[in-house]
């Protein structure tokens, strides 16, 4: 089933083209949006929620037309804005039932869906508190929370982790992947990390510069770009060069070292050094890329 499609799409402003001649399809599933900032991941999907006409080109979502079935898609599709503006002063559940009549159930019905949407985001405790004194993880979770109200049957989640801790964006990357998993919703998420999608996508979609990069399956993406990645407070240069002795191809990106992790043992490598190094370590991570990385490799390779 397709999602999500793009025929030639494009949107200028007038001082930048966001989207240049962007076709590509999305199928069930998790589906990943990856690029830097300003790519035109933002425009797209307002594109597709027909809250922003095409400058040239066509789109369809669920097989609608933003151009003459906006409501439809309304209807079936949730949506969670990359910035908020949620009302200080009401309650999450407040604001998730009203969110819910304003798509058009009936209150009782309203307020049942509000709260076992608000259970299943992981707001249920603190769900009578007003939204004014909640951290940054609950307001995304109240995003969240409107955007699944209505049962929706695919939602675009706009930079779902942004402002948040690591382990803020764990909890929202496990409830990202929960929600295409077991609630069987089709997710399109963006993020400017292709890392940090590789662990709950099924399909990523890479654009630059409006464009077009790459669509492809995940398991194509973390074959071609496996590395760890590893940060110390000192002694970067020593760790290079250690890692290098022992056989490990490794790239320097200012304060990170990158290593390729062709093999399962690099990851115990990686650490046994830093260890023998006695280093202090701040980061040790498998797969997370940055977006450049990709462009890089893509450049290579063309
Ligand atoms: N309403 C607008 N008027 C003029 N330019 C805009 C408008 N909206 C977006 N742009 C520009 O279009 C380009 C793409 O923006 P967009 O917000 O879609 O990017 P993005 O990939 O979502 O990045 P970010 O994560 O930073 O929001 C940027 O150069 C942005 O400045």
């Amino acid at each position: 089933m397709t999602i999500l499609a793009t025929e030639g799409l494009t949107k200028r402003f007038p001082r930048v083209t966001a989207l240049d001649r962007l076709t590509v399809t999305a199928g069930a599933g998790v589906t990943g949006l990856v690029g830097a900032n300003g790519a035109g991941k933002s425009t797209l999907i307002k594109i597709l929620l027909g809250l922003l006409p095409p400058t040239e080109g066509s789109a369809t979502v669920l097989g609608l037309s933003p151009a003459t079935q906006a409501l439809e898609i309304r209807r079936s599709v949730g949506y969670m804005p990359e910035h908020d503006c949620l009302p200080p002063d009401v309650s999450a559940t407040e604001f998730t039932v009203h969110m819910a009549q304003m798509s058009g159930l009936p209150r009782s019905a309203a307020r049942e869906r509000a709260a076992d949407t608000l259970r299943h985001v992981g707001l249920y405790e603190e769900r009578y508190r007003p939204i004014g004194g909640y951290s940054t993880g609950m307001r995304q979770r109240v995003k969240l929370a409107q955007a699944l109200v209505h049962d929706p049957r695919l939602v675009f989640l706009d930079e779902p982790t942004n402002g948040l801790d690591p382990q803020g964006r764990d909890e929202m990357l496990a409830l990202i992947r929960r929600i295409g998993a077991e609630f069987g919703i089709s997710v399109v998420v963006t993020s400017h990390l292709l890392g940090e999608l590789e662990r709950v996508c099924d399909h990523v979609i890479v654009i630059d510069g409006g464009r077009l990069l790459r669509s492809s399956a995940i398991g194509e993406f973390t074959q071609a770009t496996r590395s760890i990645t590893v940060e110390v407070e000192e002694g970067l240069e020593a760790l290079a060069e250690r890692l290098t002795s022992l056989g490990q191809s490794v790239t320097a990106h200012g304060r990170l070292l990158s290593v390729d992790a062709g093999a399962p043992a690099t990851f115990d490598v990686v650490r046994d050094a830093v260890v023998d190094l006695g280093l202090s370590l701040v980061r040790l991570e498998q797969g997370r890329h940055r977006i450049e990385d990709v462009f890089r490799e893509e450049s290579a390779s063309v």
